[in-house]
């Protein structure tokens, strides 16, 4: 038993802002059965802590994100967002949200989108000032209709900011926008996240958890699979290629330690390893091997490889 804990955060520790615990939601399947949507979750967020989730189509992230939201209750299970239940954290204007489907009304031109918004919130930010972080300002008197799907998600990241959320939540935020837009897109995340607010995303854009995420959590089947630091869960499948030129007999090749796999392409062999330090000091040390290069293996491969473990299971 912690001794130490206290219900009181201390000064200078973090506290959680999301607490779900072994929460499960299933719909009907259509077929009489059910699917588990979301199977036995347990996760925290820290305040300030920015993460992404990962998965599959059907992994059930978007049902994940509902229940922090409060869109939807667990049939089982429990969750506490910033102190307090998911719906009651949504009503008192702590949780922002972008939500892929977010409807907008076209005629209304952007900034009087956000008048409208605000007007709904009891305290909100300044309008003007959401229009700037997000990015909006120069197309304030535009046609929400005539806006490109980057500019309206702009937008709906003004409308996700108005009542300066602690924390706020984006459902493939960047879907549809081409890479300059992303990238400007994850800029301004940056500069909000960097003043402490604590950032869950859903992505399909591996590179994007890679980018801007510490904390990846991976979800296959409505289960977590690898949950830690993003360079940790890449890590975690079979890790890195080793690259040699050399020209080895297949019984040399057999010798050589933590090999997953490999491939041979003209003089050079590329080798999968779950130990790159020691497949490196055993080429160069008792091969002939030489001009060697390590590479991490990406977070794209590492989703593969632990998706095929645990369907494998
Ligand atoms: N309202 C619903 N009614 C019936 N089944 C649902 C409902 N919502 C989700 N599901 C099912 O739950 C599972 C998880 O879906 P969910 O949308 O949460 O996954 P996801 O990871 O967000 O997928 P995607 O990346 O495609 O958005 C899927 O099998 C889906 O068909």
């Amino acid at each position: 038993m912690n001794t130490q804990r206290t219900d009181t955060p201390q000064p200078g520790t973090t506290t959680a802002a999301v607490t779900i615990t072994d929460a499960v939601r299933s719909f009907p399947d259509g077929d009489g059965g059910k699917v588990r949507a979301v199977d036995g979750v347990s996760l925290s967020f820290d305040s300030g802590e920015v993460t992404a989730i990962l998965g599959p189509n059907g992994a059930g992230k978007t049902t994940l994100i509902d229940l922090i939201l409060g869109l939807n209750t667990p049939e089982s299970g429990s969750l506490t967002v910033l102190g307090s239940s998911p719906k009651k954290a949504a009503q008192n204007g702590k949780v922002g949200a972008l939500l892929q489907t977010g409807g907008l009304l076209p005629d209304l031109t952007v900034k009087e989108t956000v008048q409208i918004i605000a007007a709904l919130h009891k305290r909100h930010l300044p309008v003007d000032q959401v229009m700037e972080t997000a990015g909006i300002t120069g197309i304030a008197s535009r046609a929400v209709g005539k806006c490109s799907g980057g500019q309206q998600q702009r937008l709906r990241f003004a409308l996700a900011l108005l009542p300066k959320p602690e924390l706020i939540i984006l459902d493939e935020p960047t879907a549809g926008m081409d890479v300059s837009a992303r990238h400007e897109f994850w800029d301004r995340m940056r500069e909000t996240a960097a003043g402490g607010t604590t950032i869950l995303f859903a992505t399909h854009y591996l590179e994007e958890a890679e980018q801007f995420a510490r904390r990846t959590v991976l979800m296959n089947a409505g289960q977590i699979i690898a949950d830690g630091p993003t360079d940790e869960v890449r890590q975690q499948a079979g890790a890195a290629h080793v690259k040699v030129t050399w020209t080895a007999s297949s019984e040399e090749i057999q010798r050589i330690p933590h090999v997953i796999d490999y491939e041979i392409r003209g003089g050079t062999i590329t080798f999968r390893t779950d130990d790159a330090d020691t497949l490196a000091r055993y080429l160069l040390t008792q091969t002939e091997a030489h001009g060697i290069s390590v590479r991490p293996a990406s977070l794209e491969e590492a989703f593969m490889q632990l998706t095929k473990e645990e369907a494998a299971r």
